[in-house]
């Protein structure tokens, strides 16, 4: 097992109190899986993105484990954790293009992230080249300064520089949003390639975009008002979802061939809860067309079968 989660809660501190941002959060990642992480804007995925690099305020640890490869990762140290940064967890953050230093090229800003973690730039450029073909890039833009970059360069520069260190987990923070759509799904092959090249051993993949995690995730988790709702395998979050809040995420999405004039598309009605107080029970209960009594208490997250988990009262 490449990542274990087990009951992550990570509260924001505020002068209103604590927002609730990740709120009891377990789940496990195999070696060599994609795992997709989806949900509305606020349900806490770059929370759960960012926890697992760098915690700090006003972000606050309130409890949980978390390990890697069998090492518990010192999630609340922020200076022992420098030890898996980058060398062992590395993510490509939601901003990634506009994370590059603009006056400093490309050569120069691999060499001094290396320095930072002990590594010769020579002794890893014969690599780096190696890497700059995998994603398509000319080894000319080691010489370049990121402006000179269009958007997908620089993203697939991104990709290489944060992988450089084969990391066992790669976390990928809404990589694609910026991007147009053919753009979008190079990139999205890219990770599966690095993936399967063993570059890295397993990936957290955040988005809104089903679609994509469609193409490449191996499992999906449906996270909501920071709790997980739902996860599974793709096939099955697509195709055979159980908790009533992924039945009408995934009925939300358009069809291909499907005119709306023939089929409205439905969406959510209804927004889900602030996390400064969050209701008790099931968080999704407001909305849930299905809730009845026992919503009122929290329900548990039950494995109905092999590797398919749902947090719902109307699953038995
Ligand atoms: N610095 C902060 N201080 C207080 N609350 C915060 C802070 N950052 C995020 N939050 C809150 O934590 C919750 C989770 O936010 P997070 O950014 O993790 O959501 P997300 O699912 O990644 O959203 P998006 O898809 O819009 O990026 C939200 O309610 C948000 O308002």
């Amino acid at each position: 097992m490449s990542l274990n989660v087990s009951n992550l809660r990570v509260y924001y501190q505020t002068l209103k109190g604590d927002v609730k941002a990740l709120d009891g959060v377990t789940f496990d990642i195999r070696d060599g899986e994609i795992a997709g992480i989806v949900g509305e804007s606020g349900c806490g995925k770059s929370t759960l993105s960012n926890s697992l690099i760098t915690l700090r305020l006003p972000m606050k640890f309130v409890g949980g484990y978390v390990s890697l490869d069998g090492n518990e990762l010192p999630l609340q140290d922020h200076k022992k954790m420098g030890g898996f940064r980058y060398k062992k967890i590395s993510i490509i953050p939601q901003y990634a293009m506009n994370a590059l230093n603009p006056t400093v090229k490309l050569r120069r800003l691999i060499s001094d992230l290396l320095n930072c973690h002990g590594v010769g730039y020579d002794e890893i450029l014969p690599e780096l080249n190696r890497r700059l073909d995998v994603v398509n890039l000319d080894r000319a833009v080691l010489d370049m300064y990121p402006v000179e970059l269009s958007g997908g360069m620089k993203q697939r520069a991104v990709m290489v520089i944060s992988t450089l260190l084969n990391p066992s987990l790669l976390i990928a923070d809404e990589i694609t949003s910026a991007l147009d759509v053919s753009t979008q799904r190079a990139v999205a092959e890219m990770i599966v390639e690095f993936r399967d090249k063993i570059l890295v051993k397993s990936v957290i993949f955040v988005t809104h975009d089903i679609s994509i995690l469609y193409q490449i995730a191996d499992s999906i988790i449906i996270m909501y008002a920071g709790k997980l709702v739902e996860r599974a395998g793709t096939e099955i979050i697509i195709n055979k979802p159980i908790h009533p809040y992924t039945e009408m995420l995934i009925s939300s999405l358009p069809e291909v061939g499907v005119y709306h004039n023939d089929k409205r598309l439905k969406g959510i009605p209804g927004k889900p809860p602030q996390l400064l107080s969050p209701p008790p029970g099931c968080r999704f209960k407001e909305r849930c067309p299905q809730a009845f009594e026992k919503c009122k208490e929290e329900p548990p997250m039950i494995e109905i079968e092999p590797n398919h988990w749902v947090a719902c009262w109307r699953v038995k």
